[in-house]
């Protein structure tokens, strides 16, 4: 802004005031000098036109005195060129004519004084100090009056560059200013605006609010401060502005009254004349708080409602069944084998599945119903208007359905079981907590008995809850507390004389239940994520007890260990078997680990790269409950297999007449073939015993022999025990 110049001069030193003195009197003209030098004054003396007229047009001059009667040039005509040209000289004209004419005259022509000839000498210098004075008052003014302009500017620039929208209502409340804001935020023009009333701006559910305020009369502290309103914003104008909703702009108003006097002494009347108000667009918070909000509110793997909407849609829901006598259902959904994957196969693919599965209970529901995501895998459904429980069955059979086909995930194909519980208002529950609970309850029901289903929630599925719950935390205080044991049961060679193979089973000695077997608790703790823990313990413990015995000087033979289906997807599974080994100092071919069939065909490759290595160490593999499970046999040629255990439910079958034989005949016969070591579980029985060493089974272990034990009876056995001549006994380490 080229404002600063005026603003500067100002402040700079005063200059000695510069006179130029024109007559045609050479001794008028030299005493005029004299008189003016010894008053101060810097003077240039000019004798004809020509010349004055020549210094005008190159110097500045405060003052010309100038006398109107010259030859060539007269005074006239130098005031003319003064005017025309613009030049800032003040003239006194000093003149011999004493009409009223000349004086008028010269006086239209631009002069500013007029001095008669002859004059006394302080006349003259009075007159220059008038005109000095008066030009001074002048140029002040001027910067006054710049410096206003520039002070205007300022505030137009900061008013219409302001990123709110700034308004001026008068008394009645129409616009008599907007700055050009309104346009880019709401879209109306300026010239639209003014003259209207400030209502035509106001969203017409805010009008209430706006009222008195946005046309505020009050000012300091009572005035409108902060207020959200919604303004409207014109129709064909969406999209430019980030608000949500398109035809509204939220904005934060602060208003106050505009009075005449405003801030003039108390005495003065204040005259209202209108409001200034200041509204701020304030669209991208509201957003962000409707995110935030969003967040609280939802699930963000899914989008789904989380737990605290669905219970707020539950709380409503139920309010409104009361006061109808609705019945109101709520369900528990909890994936089968979501776990399994998501360990296995990865979290991304398991986010993956959630997000599907959550697409395709969706595709289950009515508009109305809410599905929301409580954590894990766990989904639950709220059907607001039941009209009986069979409307809630069905929908249960829907959504097992749609969940029963497989779902494709980065060339997985997965299938995951949904078991479902079921509690309905008002008979299993009052509040939403405790539909939610009874609902949770049911689905463990489910879970327990059959895996996959529905059930609806009843009273006596309490206790087995709370059961179930007492276990899962004794679980997680077992291994700390060492109440985990194991017993030990022997595997005998045909002719049941020699033990040629042991198998460790776990127990937990539960402080108030007693003696707890795997069946009890196995699945929980895998269910838990505990198994892996469990798993490192039972290795090491039954690795030291061998360890312990070789030590002893008895040659144990080969000890199996069962793994979990979840136990050989871990990673460190290997490094963890070999560390425990090498910390004991106990070869591989010590070790047998028992794994099922279903493990292997679930992911071949992963099996086979992990049998290999542990294979690699002299660790045998044994397919444990062979036959029960896919029986897939082409596994058998690529993994490093060594032992084939028949289940104990097919030796237990082996009456004359009955399948059972040609089963146990066809595991042994193909058992022989490969090269196998077969051992029979289960083997309660002298004919089972007979007709299983006919067939030249291997290994033999049950109840007929021993039932599995602690450690130190069985020490005792393999004391008196002779080992076996069988391949299955492994040579102690430096011994033979
Ligand atoms: N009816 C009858 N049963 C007999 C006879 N002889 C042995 N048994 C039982 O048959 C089961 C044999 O173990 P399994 O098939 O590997 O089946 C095991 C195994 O799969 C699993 N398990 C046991 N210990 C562990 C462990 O440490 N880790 C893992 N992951 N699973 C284990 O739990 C299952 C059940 O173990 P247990 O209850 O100890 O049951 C054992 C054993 O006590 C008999 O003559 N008649």
């Amino acid at each position: 802004m080229g404002h600063h110049k005026t603003l500067l001069h100002i402040h700079m030193p005063p200059q000695p005031p510069q006179i130029l003195a024109i007559d045609d009197e050479p001794r008028l003209l030299s005493s005029l000098k004299q008189l003016l030098a010894l008053n101060g004054y810097v003077v240039t003396t000019a004798g004809d036109g020509q010349s004055a007229i020549a210094q005008l047009r190159t110097n500045n001059y405060d003052i010309a005195l100038i006398d109107l009667k010259m030859p060539d040039i007269d005074g006239r005509e130098i005031m003319r060129y003064v005017t025309e040209q613009n030049i800032h000289t003040d003239i006194i004209v000093i003149s011999g004519e004493a009409s009223f004419e000349t004086a008028v005259d010269a006086l239209r022509l631009g002069a500013h004084d007029f001095l008669l000839k002859p004059y006394a000498p302080e006349q003259l210098i009075k007159r220059i100090e008038n005109t000095l004075e008066r030009r001074r008052l002048k140029t002040e003014s001027t910067d006054i009056q710049e410096r206003l302009k520039h002070s205007e500017k300022l505030h137009r620039f900061l008013v219409n560059t302001s990123p709110d929208i700034i308004y001026v209502l008068n008394e009645e409340g129409n616009f008599t200013f907007l700055n050009p804001r309104v346009q880019q935020l709401l879209g109306f023009s300026r010239e639209e605006l003014i003259g209207k009333h400030y209502t035509s701006l106001v969203h017409e559910e805010d009008l209430e609010l706006a009222r008195y305020a946005f046309n505020e009369r009050r000012t300091g502290t009572r005035a409108t401060r902060n207020l959200e309103l919604r303004l409207r914003t014109k129709d064909d104008h969406r999209g430019t502005h980030k608000s949500f909703a398109t035809s509204a702009m939220c904005i934060e108003l602060n208003a106050t009254g505009l009075y005449s006097n405003a801030g003039k002494s108390a005495g003065d009347e204040r005259r209202l004349l209108g409001t200034y108000g200041v509204a701020r667009d304030i669209s991208g918070r509201k957003q962000a708080e409707a995110i935030i909000r969003y967040q609280a509110y939802h699930d963000l793997l899914t989008g789904l409602p989380n737990r605290t909407l669905f219970k707020d849609r539950l709380n409503m829901v139920i309010a409104q069944a009361k006061r109808v006598g609705q019945m109101v259902a709520v369900m528990f959904i909890d994936l089968d084998r979501f776990k399994i994957v998501n360990d296995t196969l990865g979290h991304i693919i398991g986010d993956q599945l959630l997000r599907a599965v959550g697409r395709r209970v969706q595709t289950c529901l009515r508009e109305g119903d809410t599905l929301a995501r409580l954590g894990g895998d766990e989904f639950v459904v709220l059907l607001p208007q039941v009209t009986h429980r069979d409307a809630a069955a069905t929908v249960c059979r829907k959504i097992i359905d749609s969940l029963a086909p497989p779902f494709m995930i980065d060339q997985h194909e997965l299938f995951v079981g949904a078991s479902i519980g079921v509690s309905v208002f008002p008979t299993d529950g009052a509040t939403d907590e405790e539909l939610i609970k009874n609902a949770d309850i049911a689905m463990y029901s489910v879970k327990n008995d059959t895996r996959g289903g529905y059930a609806f929630y009843s009273s006596n599925m309490n206790s087995q809850f709370s059961q179930h719950l007492d276990l899962e935390m004794g679980l997680r205080r077992a291994l700390t507390n060492h109440e985990f044991v194991i017993h030990y049961q022997p595997q005998y060679d045909t002719q049941g004389l020699h033990v040629c193979g042991i198998e460790a089973l776990l127990r937990w000695q539960h402080p108030e239940r007693g003696l707890l077997y795997p069946g009890d608790f196995i699945h929980l703790a895998e269910e838990v994520g505990l198994i892996g823990q469990v798993t490192e313990w039972i290795l090491d413990t039954s690795i030291r007890q061998m360890k312990a015995w070789v030590d002893e000087g008895i040659a144990p033979p080969r000890i199996a260990i069962n793994l979990s289906t979840l136990d050989l997807k871990r990673s460190n599974l290997v490094d963890e078997i070999i560390d425990s080994l090498d910390r004991h100092g106990l070869p591989g071919q010590n070790l047998e680990l028992e794994i099922t069939e279903n493990l292997i065909v679930q992911d071949i490759n992963m099996a086979t790269q992990r049998l290999n290595a542990l294979a690699r160490h002299g660790i045998s593999i044994a397919i444990d409950d062979f036959g029960t499970g896919y029986s897939s046999l082409s596994y058998l040629h690529q993994l490093p297999i060594h032992t084939l255990k028949i289940d104990r439910s097919f030796v237990q079958d082996i009456d004359p007449e009955s399948t059972g034989r040609s089963v146990v005949d066809a595991i042994i016969a193909m058992g022989h073939s490969l090269d196998l070591t077969i051992v029979a579980e289960g083997v309660e029985t002298q004919e089972q015993h007979a007709w299983l060493a006919q067939r030249e089974c291997h290994g033999m272990q049950g109840y007929l022999f021993n039932r599995p034990m602690p450690a130190e009876e069985l020490q005792s056995i393999l004391k008196t025990s002779r080992p076996a001549t069988h391949s299955m006994i492994a040579a102690p380490a430096g011994e033979e």
